[in-house]
């Protein structure tokens, strides 16, 4: 299936779907797919549309360059690309490995489209995973002392690796501004907190302190504020006066994987939209 993905937001008009439709439709383009959505509170007009490249007559490399005559006419921001495009993706991660194993896995099966190019760790732990499904692992160490220095050479191995994803799997080192920048809405990390509760380290420990009755984890964009950034995906699991602290960290552990899995799996397929802040997943 050779389709091109639309990703498209502006001030909201009359008149929005008909242009778009039309500039697929008059180009001999057959849409498979049309989600939209309007922000009543801003009046933002938000949608992806996908459609078929069989008979469509502008070449791949030119649909930016065409589109953008009709973006300019509306002030839209948008994306192009590919539903035949296998993106490039980097893990990092740190001690914590159920997050990580659980997403080589998903790669592994075919469930996720997308390619691991290379694993980042600052601790050995994770290696020999890695290794196990043959992807090439690369031990930083990170101190508050060499951090420039550590994100310097992390910086050059997704450049080398041409990665235009980064997937945050319990990796527990905060990312400069200069690299949040690089990869701006291109850093999925998973807190295992329902945000915005327990921003932060040790979110379980400060939830069962706290007594609360349910748990979750979420899933964002990284951004330079910590777990701050746009929230792609949450849920929750209920917990008791019954469970201890380890429960606690059990059952967000199941949470935490799948939680992640679904924010990666819709940013490979090109189904997340930002904007002010926040998300809209079209799902
Ligand atoms: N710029 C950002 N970087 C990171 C974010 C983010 O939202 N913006 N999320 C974190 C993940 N995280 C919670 O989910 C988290 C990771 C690390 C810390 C922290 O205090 N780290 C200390 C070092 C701790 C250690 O050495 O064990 C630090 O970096 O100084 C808090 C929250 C990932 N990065």
């Amino acid at each position: 299936m050779q389709n091109a993905i639309l990703l498209v937001s502006c001030p909201d008009r009359k008149g929005l779907v008909k242009e778009i439709s039309s500039f697929i439709a008059d180009n001999g383009g057959n849409i498979v797919s049309f989600d939209q959505h309007i922000d009543e509170q801003t009046k933002t007009f938000l949608a992806r549309v996908e459609w078929s490249l069989e008979d469509f007559k502008i070449p791949r490399e030119k649909i930016e360059n065409e589109f953008k005559k009709v973006a300019q006419k509306f002030s839209m921001n948008f994306q192009i690309s590919f539903s035949d495009y296998v993106k490039k993706v980097a893990i990092f991660v740190s001690k914590q490995e159920h997050c990580f194993y659980d997403l080589m896995h998903r790669f592994y099966s075919g469930e996720l489209k997308g390619e691991v190019k290379l694993v980042i760790s600052n601790h050995e732990k994770a290696r020999k995973t890695a290794e196990f499904f043959g992807v090439p692992f690369y031990h930083i160490p990170k101190t508050k002392e060499n951090k420039l220095e550590a994100e310097k050479r992390e910086l050059e191995l997704l450049k080398e690796y041409g990665v235009e994803l980064v997937v945050l799997a319990r990796y527990m080192q905060i990312l400069s501004p200069k690299f949040v920048k690089e990869y701006e809405n291109k850093i999925i990390n998973i807190h295992h907190s329902f945000l915005p509760a327990f921003p932060g380290a040790k979110p379980y420990e400060r939830a069962f302190g706290k007594g609360v009755k349910i748990i979750g984890a979420t899933a964002h964009y990284v951004t330079e504020e910590l777990d701050e950034g746009p929230i792609i995906e949450q849920d929750v699991v209920r917990v008791s006066h019954k469970d201890s602290l380890e429960d606690f960290i059990r059952k967000g552990k199941d949470i935490e994987k799948v939680v992640l899995a679904r924010a990666v799996k819709w940013h490979l397929e090109d189904k997340i939209l930002v904007y002010n802040g926040k998300t809209v997943v079209f799902e």
